[in-house]
């Protein structure tokens, strides 16, 4: 494929948010858009835009800009939104089953084949029609449906062990939600999650503000 290797995260970061308004322009009906015009709506500049897709080969053609198909053809490819990813969630608590009530990962191309928890209150109920299965079986699970991605929702404090049973199971990728940093053998990718991260972004900002104000006064 067109993907070269060392891709900046910052780079990568921002792939899904040119996902979600190249399909926000397809659902309107608009088939093209110049890098201009792209940059200004999305706040990057032009240059900025042309240069995080040269990361992958460019999708523009002079004097066209791009075809809003081909670059939400080749969005989904780089992001392997295409592969149809499947996964479990482990911990199926306030976070777990919230995910697992949330339909947009179907949408977007993940599947979600498992839960598990060690609560027997919760073994044996469903959600979305997938069975709460216990932790037990959890290894075997991965190994015998090929699991792609676990979902960590349990407690910090077993984060780890749970981890391993994942990585033992032949696990390729952990979203973990959890606070704790776990360490996996092999070239298992983990990706960790803090909503408060967001919303201190959100304080720093709203406290930058305040600062201002108060600096006029
Ligand atoms: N990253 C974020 O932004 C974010 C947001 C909310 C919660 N969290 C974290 O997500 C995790 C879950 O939070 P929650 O509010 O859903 O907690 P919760 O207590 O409601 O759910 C945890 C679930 O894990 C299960 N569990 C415990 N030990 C287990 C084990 N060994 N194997 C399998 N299942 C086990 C419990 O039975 C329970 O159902 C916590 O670590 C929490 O800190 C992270």
């Amino acid at each position: 494929m067109f993907k070269k290797k060392n891709i900046s995260l910052a780079v990568i970061r921002r792939l899904p948010r040119y996902l979600r308004y190249v399909e926000d322009l397809l659902n309107h009906d608009v088939l093209r858009i110049s890098s201009s015009e792209l940059s200004q709506r999305m706040g990057y500049t032009a240059s900025q835009v042309r240069q995080d897709f040269n990361n992958f080969g460019g999708f523009g053609q002079q004097g066209y800009g791009y075809s809003t198909q081909v670059l939400y053809e080749n969005l989904v490819k780089i992001l392997g939104l295409d592969r149809n990813f499947k996964m479990v969630i482990v911990g199926v608590g306030n976070l777990g089953q919230a995910l697992a009530n949330y339909a947009n990962f179907y949408k977007k191309g993940f599947r979600l084949i498992g839960l598990f928890d060690i609560d027997p209150q919760k073994v044996g109920k469903t959600i979305r029609d997938i069975k709460i299965e216990h932790i037990d079986k959890l290894k075997d699970f991965i190994k015998k449906n090929d699991v792609d991605i676990g979902v960590l929702c349990v407690p910090a404090d077993v984060a780890q062990e749970v981890a391993d049973i994942m990585v033992e199971g032949g696990i390729k990728g952990i979203w973990n939600f959890t606070a704790k940093e776990i360490e996996v053998k092999g070239d298992v990718v983990v990706e960790n999650v803090h909503l408060i991260d967001s919303l201190m972004v959100l304080s720093y900002k709203l406290n930058e503000k305040l600062l201002e104000k108060e600096r006029i006064k």
